[in-house]
């Protein structure tokens, strides 16, 4: 890919179904935050860059180890103002890749550690989307994450509080957290009250856990979509039931790389899936702990794995046909994706 195309990529249009909203806070955020809310930080001058505490390096050899970064930003997001704020720079930072369309998720419990329920944070955050749908003419939905470390009562609790929203800015629920240490089976009674109540639903499976998780996620947990997916590798009957289903992947290549999901770029299965028929979209998990951009994402397939304009615009298409609209709201992301690819000539 010479320089040319690289300008190119970065005028691609792109949506990103799988990015979490506390993991891509910008860090001058973070800086303000604490000092509006009188919040120490662990670093000497106030002007110290705050990334090294919020990003992960190529030291990272496990998902746990990945997630540990996220204990440095959560208490500065009990507010309604921060998660307003950090919503709608969520949507500020996927306009600067061109981004037509996200999901962003998070986990509400999360958010709770300072008075506000998980309804109240679920609230403030579609309403910080919104501001950022009108400021940068990116359309964005809530996803609502259950933790897997937490109890069974309290992820009823988000589904229940995901419920009320559907429709009015939340578009579907998840599964998070320490996939090793939590197998989806666990949450199998909350997935079957997100089932009753018709709540489309993702499950982070096959990253930090073997493909059978994929399995179960699809089979008895009712996810339409998977989160990440990469290990299903492992197990040809697993990308069968994949393929057969049409379960689109959220993959999420740098990530994937920096938590040991995959051993590294020569080993990525996107293209193997790609040829496989498997319907795969790619995002970027966290912008902040992974150090990530849609730009970065869509770079690094043509540099690694040799994508060509032609098949990273085939991403996009994939993202929108996966995309947790309603068929009236996918029709027009389609048109639009169509008519941006047009202006390129693609
Ligand atoms: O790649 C991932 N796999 C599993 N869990 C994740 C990943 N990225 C973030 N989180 C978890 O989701 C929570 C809510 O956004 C984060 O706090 C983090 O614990
Ligand atoms: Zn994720």
């Amino acid at each position: 890919m010479n320089q040319a195309q690289y300008e190119q990529i970065k005028l691609l249009p792109k949506i990103d179904l799988h990015v979490h909203l506390d993991g891509s806070v910008k860090p001058d955020t973070i800086r303000d935050l604490a000092k509006s809310q009188g919040k120490a930080l662990p670093v000497a001058s106030e002007n110290d860059d705050l990334t090294p505490w919020m990003q992960i390096d190529e030291s990272c050899t496990s998902l746990v180890e990945y997630l540990s970064k996220f204990n440095f930003v959560l208490p500065f997001m009990q507010t309604a103002e921060s998660l307003e704020r950090i919503a709608e720079e969520i949507v500020e930072q996927a306009a600067a890749s061109n981004c037509l369309y996200v999901e962003v998720r998070f986990a509400p419990i999360l958010h709770t550690l300072e008075g506000l329920s998980a309804s109240d944070a679920i609230k403030h955050t579609i309403a910080g989307l919104r501001r950022g749908e009108q400021m940068f003419d990116v359309k964005a939905r809530v996803i609502v994450i259950c933790m897997r470390h937490d109890s069974i009562e309290n992820n009823l609790e988000v589904i229940d509080a995901a419920r009320d929203y559907y429709g009015k800015g939340v578009a579907a629920v998840d599964l998070a957290g320490d996939e090793a240490g939590f197998p989806p089976g666990l949450h199998r009674e909350v997935f079957e009250r997100a089932s009753k109540y018709n709540l489309p639903i993702t499950i982070h499976a096959g990253e930090a856990g073997g493909s059978n998780n994929v399995r179960e996620a699809i089979t008895e947990l009712g996810a339409a979509r998977i989160g990440h997916g990469v290990r299903i590798t492992e197990d040809p009957s697993v990308m069968e039931l994949v393929k057969s289903t049409r379960t689109p992947l959220e993959m999420c290549p740098v990530s994937n790389i920096q938590t040991k999901a995959v051993s590294g770029w020569d080993t990525y299965p996107i293209r193997r899936f790609m040829e496989e028929g498997i319907l795969v979209t790619v995002n970027t998990d966290n912008m902040t702990v992974s150090g990530t951009t849609m730009n970065l994402e869509f770079e690094m397939l043509a540099e690694h794995c040799g994508f060509t304009l032609e098949e990273l615009a085939q991403l996009t298409r994939n993202s929108a046909e996966a995309a947790f609209l309603s068929e009236e709201e996918k029709s027009e992301l389609r048109e639009a994706v169509q008519q941006a690819l047009q202006k390129l000539g693609l």
